[in-house]
């Protein structure tokens, strides 16, 4: 369904001395079958908008090659279009008319009867939570009802390769948690292929079958959740001492069944002794024995299992939460190839 080799793309940002060049995309490779929902989680600036850019024609790529759909992205760029939803980060801008204008209008422009599109938007509407609004102008709806109305654009047309670029940001928590179904549904109901950015971690986890992470233009994993938290080296155990005179002989404990073995797989932090340890819940009893035989008492225990952020962590040094790439230049500067956006409100 995707398929992409050494897609990469530079702007160029700054006048002057101060130019330079930023490689966004750094030769990113992709396959994604028919059928999958695959998550592209990165922190900010990661590449993850550019990339969906380029996969949607919306960019054309400064060097590397992809097909989508079967048509090449830039030789092919009106298939390509015809055959994906896309929901942007930004969002669309409306023309003026009432919401429900502006689907019927954007349904029918791929094809589609007007009894189809009626009953697929109305539809929509009310799997989204929109309903009552299709007389609305999009500009009295708040945000939260406006991003439903995207997903509505993005989805009219029934596309069976949807891409969607951080489609649950500014939602509330409920109305979140329905786009997750209705997501799901895409796939399991209509056997729709799902590309979406996201950079929280529940949602990749939760919604996708394979999850590829992405930092500094750059592909460095790409698996199931669950093997991608396999790689990770234990589950995190989380010692809070009662007395800090104790915390370097509970840190030796740790130690023993941590990681290495070594004193450095442990660390101390305020009242805390934490560190990695494989099959934690087999290894906890013992060590609550030995510190117990030592006379050393705990205020708590916790054991974690390993997040994706844990996975981001061991990948890169970098918590994906505070990875964010520092320094970038803002977007929107010097664009290099705008390759013909398509009119405002237009989802391809
Ligand atoms: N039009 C542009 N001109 C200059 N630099 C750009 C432009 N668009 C993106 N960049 C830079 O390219 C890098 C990747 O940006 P991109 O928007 O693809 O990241 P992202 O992973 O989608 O981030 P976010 O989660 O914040 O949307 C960043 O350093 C960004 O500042």
């Amino acid at each position: 369904m995707i398929h992409a080799r050494g897609l990469v793309q530079t702007f160029q940002t700054g006048r002057g001395k101060d130019k330079k060049e930023v490689r966004a995309v750094d030769g990113v490779d992709l396959d994604i079958a028919e059928g999958e929902v695959v998550g592209f989680l990165g922190p900010n600036g990661a590449g993850k908008t550019t990339t969906l850019r380029m996969l949607t024609t919306l960019l054309k790529p400064t060097a590397g090659t992809a097909t989508v759909a079967g048509y090449d992205v830039v030789k092919e760029s009106e298939q390509v279009r015809r055959s994906i939803g896309y929901v942007s980060q930004a969002g669309g801008t409306f023309s003026g008319a009432r919401a429900g204008e502006e689907v019927m209008d954007h349904g029918m422009l791929y094809g589609r009867s007007k009894a189809e599109v009626q009953k697929r938007g109305h539809e929509l509407f009310d799997q989204l939570q929109l309903d009552g609004l299709w007389e609305r102008m999009p500009k009295n709806m708040s945000g939260g009802q406006k991003r439903r109305l995207d997903i509505v654009m993005g989805l009219i047309h029934e596309p069976t390769l949807v891409f969607l670029d951080e489609p649950t940001t500014g939602l509330d928590p409920q109305a979140r948690a329905n786009l997750w179904e209705h997501i799901a549904d895409l796939r399991t109901r209509r056997g729709a292929t799902v590309f979406l950015t996201t950079h929280y971690l529940d949602e990749a986890d939760a919604l996708s079958d394979r999850i590829l992470i992405i930092d500094q233009g750059r592909i460095v994993a790409a698996d199931t959740a669950d093997n991608l938290k396999a790689q990770v080296s234990g589950d995190l155990v989380d010692l809070e001492v009662s007395d800090p005179a104790d915390l370097q002989r509970a840190a030796e404990h740790l130690a023993s069944i941590a990681g290495s073995g070594s004193r450095d797989a442990v660390q101390v932090e305020g009242n805390h002794v934490r560190g990695r340890v494989q099959r934690a819940g087999r290894a906890v009893p013992g060590l609550l024995r030995s510190l117990d035989g030592s006379s050393i008492t705990l205020e708590s225990i916790e054991v974690h299992r390993p997040t994706l952020d844990d996975v981001f962590l061991t990948l890169t040094g970098r918590s994906l939460r505070d990875a964010d790439a520092s320094g970038a230049p803002p977007e929107g500067e010097d664009a290099a190839e705008e390759a013909g956006r398509p009119t405002e409100g237009a989802r391809a």
